[in-house]
């Protein structure tokens, strides 16, 4: 090593000259690598978008990486979102280490955090309209049936798509043509953070779900990581 190098590293570990890095966190949001989770969340929301699911700023992705959650803003065009715009928040101490400047983080993000508290990697919440149009058809079948709101579930079985969706947390293997999917149904709230208690214990009541139903609203799913969460959704 130099003794230039050396003099630069002493003053570096003795904090008198701080990193590039810790004065501009943008390199945790600027990388090449297309599955860079600031690259993927914004590919992903493009997608979304054209799929009708992440229309009028509703909607949105996040993806937990190492040590990091990655964060969409909140009530922007999710399909003209940029790298720069993400939020990078220390998933232990629940710290931002990134924030850009006059956006807020996703109103999701206590949601998106209480999936990766279930070991999720990747957590997507759409406003897709059969999504809603599900939750409208287990109300209208429930009150015909006079059965209580508070216990709405969407079951289906003998369906192709359902193979695509694993048995459950710490279970090996995906459902077959002929079990049963339970996706919970919670009712929707006037704002989004204040859905979080409610998807908790949804996800507690149906510990194999990869899906939570939210009743006039939409969906929030998600996987392992980021694949199989996208493909989760697209069933
Ligand atoms: C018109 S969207 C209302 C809020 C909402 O349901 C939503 O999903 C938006 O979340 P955001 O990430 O924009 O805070
Ligand atoms: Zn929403």
């Amino acid at each position: 090593m130099s003794s230039l190098t050396q003099i630069i590293d002493n003053f570096k570990s003795e904090k008198l000259v701080p990193d590039a890095a810790e004065e501009n966190p943008d390199h945790l949001v600027i990388s090449h690598d297309p599955d860079h989770p600031a690259n993927h969340i914004c590919t992903l929301c493009r997608a979304f978008y054209n799929l009708g699911w992440v229309t009028g700023t509703g909607g949105g992705t996040s993806i937990r990486k190492g040590p990091h959650i990655f964060i969409a803003p909140s009530g922007v065009q999710k399909e003209l979102m940029q790298p720069r715009d993400i939020f990078v928040l220390d998933y232990a101490s629940r710290s931002y280490l990134r924030k850009p400047p006059v956006l807020k983080p996703s109103a999701c993000t206590p949601l998106f955090l209480a999936a990766f508290d279930r070991d999720a990697g990747c957590c997507i919440h759409t406003h897709s309209q059969a999504a809603v149009l599900v939750t409208l058809l287990v109300e209208r079948l429930h009150s015909q049936q006079g059965l209580k709101a508070s216990s709405q579930c969407f079951e289906i079985e003998e369906i192709e798509q359902i193979k695509g969706i694993p048995k459950g947390r710490g279970k090996h293997g995906m459902l077959g043509y002929h079990d049963r999917l339970r996706v919970p149904i919670i009712e929707n709230t006037a704002h989004e953070e204040d859905l979080t208690s409610s998807l908790e214990v949804a996800m507690n009541q149906y510990p194999d779900t990869y899906a939570v139903l939210v009743k006039r609203h939409g969906v929030y799913v998600w996987g392992d990581n980021v694949q199989k969460a996208k493909t989760q959704c697209e069933r």
